[in-house]
């Protein structure tokens, strides 16, 4: 299970005064949550209410000022041995798969990188072409793909490269900052498609942060909305026509306007 308890980060403000020191812009407050284990959690909210910030806490790549995350009973930031446990047992898919998948290396080299992260973690010397070949099978790409480079494939492919390299680890825990959002309404759902597949199979536990309803109605078991650096709710999918997030609301409302115009024409 992963937890949040009473996270608070906030970053160097800009206007610094130099007679009074450092002020800071308090970004995340207080964030309390957990996800059990084989959910799929939707974060959501509007640009700038802390989504990426809580994924980079919860990723293990930002300290929080105060509060903690834990990973199967073990504190992140605690120890040398709480990072370990999160680095052997989440994986992270971020938007931009272009600059996330080096343009120099070549597909069998970027699924490799998360092959590399496994053979440390279990002192195993892996069978790396079979198991290149197997993945890229998984994520529903030809094995050839594996000779080309990154600019030889269109953004859905590559964003599956970049999913291949994040299940090659074996991880428990899957972190996607708004991992499909720049790809087309037809390839995101065939991502998401196969997302839940690989849920289902690997028994993987789904962190999404996006600023979609859509895919998180698709996609996701529970959502939590983000506001202002506050959590405003947490609910399952199935409830989220009774939020009272003013965000949510607003999202609502504009699908409900779009789908009146549809019955009018
Ligand atoms: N490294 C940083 N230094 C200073 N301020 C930051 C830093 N990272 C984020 N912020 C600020 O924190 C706030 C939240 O940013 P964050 O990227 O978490 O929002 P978001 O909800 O992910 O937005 P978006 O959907 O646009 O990506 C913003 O006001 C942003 O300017």
């Amino acid at each position: 299970m992963l937890e949040m308890r009473d996270v608070c980060v906030s970053f160097k403000s800009e206007r610094q005064e130099k007679i009074f020191g450092h002020t800071r812009q308090q970004v995340l407050f207080d964030i309390s949550f957990q996800v059990k284990k084989g959910i799929c959690l939707g974060v959501l909210g509007e640009s700038g209410s802390g989504k990426s910030t809580m994924g980079r806490v919860l990723c293990g790549l930002l300290k929080p000022d105060r509060g903690e995350t834990i990973l199967d009973g073990v504190s992140v930031y605690g120890s040398r041995t709480g990072r370990k446990n999160l680095q052997n047992k989440l994986s992270v898919v971020f938007q931009d798969y272009t600059t996330s998948a080096n343009p120099r290396f070549r597909i069998r080299d970027i699924i490799g990188e998360g092959l590399t992260v496994r053979e440390r973690r279990e002192e195993v010397r892996l069978n790396r072409e079979a198991e290149t070949a197997q993945l890229l099978k998984l994520v529903g790409l030809p094995t050839e793909f594996e000779g080309r480079f990154p600019h030889e494939l269109s953004g859905g492919q590559l964003q599956r490269v970049c999913i291949a390299r994040a299940v090659a680890c074996r991880p428990e825990v899957i972190l996607f900052d708004e991992a499909i959002s720049s790809l087309d309404a037809h390839t995101q759902v065939q991502v998401m498609d196969l997302l839940r597949e690989l849920k289902e199979k690997m028994g993987l536990t789904y962190i999404f942060i996006t600023h979609d309803l859509t895919s998180v109605t698709y996609l996701c078991d529970e959502v939590l909305f983000l506001y202002k650096g506050r959590i405003t709710e947490h609910l399952p999918t199935g409830q989220i026509g009774r939020t009272k997030d003013p965000y949510a609301r607003s999202l609502l409302e504009s699908i409900i306007v779009f789908d009146t115009k549809e019955q009018e024409i």
